[in-house]
């Protein structure tokens, strides 16, 4: 596996495996992998010749007074698990070299990513488009892989993809849980054993959620059953629970009709948790 610091030496490599007729997948992350990360890869490696993973634990997408400081990071074991897992290459790059003093040019989707995540994370998806579109130019990949578990996210990525004519595939990978259902996230090693214990509200009231789906019941009503279950816990405090038409994240209200997405932001101190399901009428 080889490890590239600067952007010189990813486009090197991509230059000589294509040459020799590779495909190429990317897998971007900010580290601290987990279970979650390595589904991406093994989807990423069923579907390209060579794996690149990207660790940078990005700044552009960090708000003031959010936690840039505190993200939990392991370089040494996380490219340990890249190894052991078969990933050709891994960009590990300083903030410098990926944005040299002077840049200017940002990259923004507009309403999708003003919404949900971006009400409470103002800035939030300006900072993630920009790095995944760098991230795309430096290792100009066949296929990107990302994760359901931030929707909102990747419905941003496949928008972006469609509107700039990105001559990409983008793979979505559904969400990898621990046993009691709690989505797996770096994240979750901040949270204090009572607030792991409290977490699980999250994954419950989603399944909960799926089997009320089927009973006719309005999209009112299920977002409102889901708050209000998830309020009833202490330690939880709600920051955003929408229900939205799965493939474009409209808002919907009326009896379910097509496949519709439930998305949860839940604080537990000072950890943000997301989570997300996709619930069928
Ligand atoms: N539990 C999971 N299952 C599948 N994919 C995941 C999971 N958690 C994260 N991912 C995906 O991994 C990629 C990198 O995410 P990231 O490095 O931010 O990890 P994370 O665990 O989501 O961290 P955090 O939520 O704490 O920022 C994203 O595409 C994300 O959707
Ligand atoms: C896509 C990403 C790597 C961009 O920094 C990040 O938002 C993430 O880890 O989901
Ligand atoms: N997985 C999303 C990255 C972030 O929370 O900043």
């Amino acid at each position: 596996m080889q490890v590239f610091t600067t952007k010189a030496a990813v486009r090197d490599s991509v230059r000589d495996w294509r040459a020799a007729g590779q495909s190429v997948a990317l897998v971007p992350t900010m580290g601290y992998l987990h279970r979650g990360h390595m589904a991406l890869v093994e989807r990423a490696k069923a579907q390209a010749d060579r794996v690149v993973t990207s660790i940078f634990v990005n700044p552009l997408q960090f708000g003031p007074g959010e936690d840039l400081a505190t993200y939990p990071r392991d370089a040494d074991r996380d490219l340990a698990m890249l190894r052991d897992a078969g990933v050709d290459g891994v960009f590990l790059p300083s903030v410098e070299e990926v944005y040299p003093p002077g840049a200017q040019t940002i990259v923004e989707t507009t309403d999708l990513a003003r919404m949900l995540i971006g009400k409470l994370r103002p800035g939030h998806f300006r900072g993630v488009t920009t790095v995944v579109t760098k991230l795309f130019n430096i290792v100009q990949p066949d296929v990107a892989v990302f994760g359901e578990k931030d929707y909102q996210q990747l419905c941003i990525i496949r928008q972006m993809v469609r509107d700039l004519d990105m001559p990409l595939r983008i793979e979505g990978v559904p969400t990898v849980r621990e046993a009691d259902g709690l989505a797996l996230s770096s994240r979750n090693v901040r949270l204090t054993p009572e607030d792991r214990a409290a977490a699980v509200i999250l994954s419950q009231s989603l399944f909960a959620a799926e089997e009320m789906a089927k009973t006719g019941i309005t999209a009112s009503r299920l977002r409102a059953w889901v708050a209000a279950n998830i309020q009833a816990n202490p330690r939880a405090d709600l920051q955003s629970a929408d229900i939205r038409d799965a493939a474009t994240l409209a808002s919907i209200s009326g009896p379910l009709q097509r496949p519709a997405v439930i998305l949860l932001a839940v604080r537990f101190g000072k950890v943000l948790l997301i989570d997300q399901r996709v619930v069928t009428p």
